[in-house]
């Protein structure tokens, strides 16, 4: 799940850009990545690292110029070569610049098809280059000089019909503007805000509210699904609907973890779409699980700490912090390779022994995915003295992989798969073991915005929104990004002379 930022100001756009990636950095820790325009020109720092570490001072003063967008990444197709870091860059039509969040299902295709009809060659394996290509094509397809609003708004309409997954986009097109867009179901967030300037109105569009609060932009609207918006280098807007058919769908997995809960996506607060995830969850335990004699609930820092206070608060039961997070650790889910998440599990939580000695204690987390957390934190607890381990998760089992921008591509990998409940229990070493409903899940973020009538939760029910995902493309999926095939390709990346390579 990447974050993408772009800003039309008024004023050099560098350190908003720069701040507003930091406050997205939970969406992607592997490389980030900004491009301004200035005098006509773009410029361009991207690296494998995190924002703090990737912009030193000297790429900062390069940074020049009034427009820009920025990208932090986490990979989802391809590898995790510097050169598939964002944004992308090609010249033609105009000199465009693009970041994606999101995963395109048919960039082998749409690749091959760049190639046949406009000799576009693609250089990285990233789908986001793909989309890049597929949308600078259908703007040379126009031929004007100058591009109008209409142009640009039929070119991520000819987009919409060739590409598919999901996808939020922002692309800026040199001596017109920027231009942001996202796929017709909607499934990745992208939201648009302004501020008021001596010189006039400056906009901004990022995948979370959280990124515009940090930059003092309030927030206009959601981008519709579908729907593209362009804001000219004077600071015009435009918006208009590009697809033929949209739906809203937006992926439930952001507010279950994704999405910093001061965001607000699709008009649903992702803070208190954890609290009714919480109280429902709660309910469910009180009904099933009314034999059992609980003494504490402890949330597993951090995403699941709300949820768990209001089980807690449910239950009638004391809530306690009883694991400590490491601040200098990033998130574990997000890591590339199993090995590194399973080390860092421990580096990064440590329990507090007086909380567990003795006790029954109720384990909450937002997820249980590859049972990476879940198995060590268990065994911490136990090491803590703990008498018995009971574990929730907030979300329901996750049995299928993801598509769409979270990197979920092998169902092997995934501990629900082919494994109920029970057995699920048995692996990860708790003595209780309970998952919140798919139907709770959805109605404690339909609760906050009911006008949202459909989620993507295809990792929950094998149900995919863009209807193309055959058991074929998942095998294929599977092959290319398993542990395994992942390891080998790092290992063969050091090999690989990367046609970008400034530092
Ligand atoms: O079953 P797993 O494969 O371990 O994945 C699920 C865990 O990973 C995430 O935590 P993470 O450390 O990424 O981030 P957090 O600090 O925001 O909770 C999530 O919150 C779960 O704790
Ligand atoms: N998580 C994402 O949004 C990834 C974007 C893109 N598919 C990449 O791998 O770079
Ligand atoms: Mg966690």
């Amino acid at each position: 799940m990447c974050g993408i930022v772009g800003i039309v100001g008024k004023y050099p756009v560098n350190q908003a850009l720069y701040d507003g990636l930091t406050v997205l950095q939970h969406r992607g820790q592997d490389a980030a990545g900004i491009v301004t325009v200035d005098q006509n020109r773009l410029r361009l720092r991207k690296a494998n690292g995190l924002v703090k570490d990737v912009f030193e001072a000297r790429h900062m003063q390069r940074l020049a110029g009034n427009i820009g967008i920025g990208h932090v990444r986490y990979p989802t197709a391809g590898s995790a070569s510097t050169a598939e870091a964002q944004p992308f860059y090609v010249n033609s039509p105009f000199g465009i610049a693009l970041a994606h969040n999101g995963n395109l299902t048919n960039a082998d295709e749409v690749k091959d098809q760049l190639f046949n009809d406009a000799r576009r060659h693609v250089n990285t394996s990233s789908d986001s280059e793909v989309l890049l290509n597929a949308f600078a094509h259908e703007l040379q397809c126009d031929n004007a000089l100058h591009l109008m609003p209409d142009a640009i708004f039929r070119a991520v309409a000819s987009v919409h019909r060739k590409v598919r997954g999901g996808y939020a986009v922002v692309a800026l097109i040199i001596g017109h503007g920027l231009v942001a867009f996202r796929d017709p179901n909607g499934i990745r967030p992208l939201v648009m805000g302004k501020r008021e300037t001596e010189l006039g109105t400056e906009y901004m569009v990022a995948s979370e509210s959280v990124a515009l609060d940090a930059d003092g932009f309030t927030v206009l609207r959601d981008v519709m699904p579908g729907e593209a918006v362009y804001i000219t280098e004077d600071g015009q807007l435009y918006s208009q609907q590009c697809a033929e058919n949209p739906t809203y769908t937006p992926c439930i997995f952001e507010y279950v973890y994704f999405a910093r809960p001061d965001s607000t996506i699709d008009n649903v607060s992702v803070y208190a779409s954890r609290v009714n995830m919480g109280k429902k969850l709660g309910q469910k335990i009180k009904k099933e699980w009314a034999h059992l004699d609980i003494d504490v609930v402890i949330p597993i820092p951090e995403t699941s700490n709300d949820a768990a206070l209001h089980i807690a608060h449910e239950l009638g039961l004391q809530y306690r912090q009883g694991y400590v997070k490491n601040r200098y650790i990033g998130r574990t889910f997000i890591m590339p390779g199993q090995g590194e998440r399973k080390k860092s599990v421990k580096r990064k939580l440590n329990a507090i022994k007086q909380e567990f000695r003795g006790k029954n204690v109720l384990l909450v987390d937002d997820s249980i995915v590859r049972g990476t957390t879940s198995g060590q934190i268990i065994e911490m607890a136990r090491e803590a003295g703990a008498s018995k381990v009971y574990f929730a998760s907030a979300a329901p089992e996750i049995r299928f992989p993801n598509v769409y921008g979270i990197d979920m591509p092998s169902a092997n990998e995934l501990i629900a798969h082919g494994h109920d409940v029970e057995s699920i229990c048995k692996i990860i070493g708790a003595d209780g073991l309970i998952f919140q409903s798919l139907e709770d899940l959805i109605a404690a973020v339909r609760e906050e915005n009911p006008a949202i009538k459909k989620f993507e939760t295809s990792v929950f029910d094998g149900v995919y929104v863009t209807n193309d995902i055959t058991q074929d493309y998942l095998n294929r999926l599977d092959a290319a990004r398993n542990e395994d095939s992942m390891a080998l390709k790092a290992a063969n990346m050091a090999a690989d002379l990367e046609l970008y390579n400034e530092s």
